[in-house]
């Protein structure tokens, strides 16, 4: 199974720029997170953003908060998500980073969840509740078990503190795009491309774009600035009409072979 630093080295090998799509565990039932992340990984998505879905999700947008009460609806749990992704786990090796709200992880117990992440193989974990500051709580059980911890940056943090989180060096870097929640735009801020400059001149780690990136023009207009995308609400979007070919225009919007 890949680690993350790997899977960029051969994004870069091959100068593609890096793709990682979210997906909310459970939405359309926890039977469809296998195919889901298989077909994600066959079609050249970098890692992949799995979602815990969350009763008060409150920097998700209203597509992701609509995946989430779906999950919620049909049953979906932490417990039931690990022991999904532990059985097919084997067969894939993609990196895998989980995206949760704080208070799941706590009412799991934090030693607990990490063991899990371990034994499910999660190599990943972003935390948007949780300011720098108070991230000890699970650095030591994080680093024992292997979960790198990713952090977000925003455009109103300071180049200081960028500077900081950054080298804390751990998985990618996540320069959050545009002020606010997450969900398709179609527009971004003039000073988005020079901002990003700057964060990847401060970033020993990838650096990756996400919020409001809906189409491949978006994946090629942002990667001229940084490492590669997230891409969240677009890819809920488009798995929940089944337009797999959409989502492998995004892809391949990464690719150099394909531009
Ligand atoms: O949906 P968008 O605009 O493409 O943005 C990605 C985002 O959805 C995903 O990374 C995410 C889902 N929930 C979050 C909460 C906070 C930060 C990030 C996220």
């Amino acid at each position: 199974m890949a680690t993350i630093a790997e899977a960029f080295a051969k994004v870069q090998e091959n100068g593609d720029k890096g793709f990682v799509p979210y997906i909310m565990a459970g939405d359309g039932g926890l039977e469809t997170l296998e195919e889901k992340i298989k077909f994600l990984e066959e079609s050249g998505a970098t890692a992949i953003e799995v979602g815990i879905p969350f009763s008060d999700p409150v920097a998700d947008g209203p597509i992701i908060q609509a995946a989430g009460i779906r999950a919620l609806k049909a049953g979906t749990t932490l417990n039931k998500v690990f022991n999904t992704i532990i059985s097919f786990r084997k067969e894939t090796s993609i990196p895998l980073v989980f995206m949760t709200y704080i208070n799941p992880i706590l009412s799991y117990g934090v030693e607990a969840f990490f063991k899990s992440c371990e034994e499910a193989n999660i190599n990943g974990l972003i935390v948007p509740d949780m300011p720098m500051e108070e991230e000890e709580i699970l650095l030591n059980a994080a680093t024992k078990h292997q979960v790198e911890l990713i952090r977000l940056v925003t455009l109103t943090s300071p180049m200081e503190r960028i500077a900081t989180i950054a080298n804390k060096g751990n998985g990618f870097l996540y320069a959050v795009t545009v002020t606010g929640i997450t969900g398709a735009r179609t527009t971004f801020q003039e000073h988005l491309g020079p901002h990003l400059l700057k964060v990847k001149e401060v970033s020993p780690i990838p650096v990756l774009a996400g919020f409001g990136i809906s189409t491949p023009e978006h994946v090629k207009n942002m990667t001229q600035y940084c490492d590669g995308v997230i891409v969240g609400s677009k890819i809920v979007e488009l798995f929940d009409k089944n337009d797999l070919e959409g989502i492998k225009a995004l892809i391949n919007a990464t690719k150099k072979v394909a531009n």
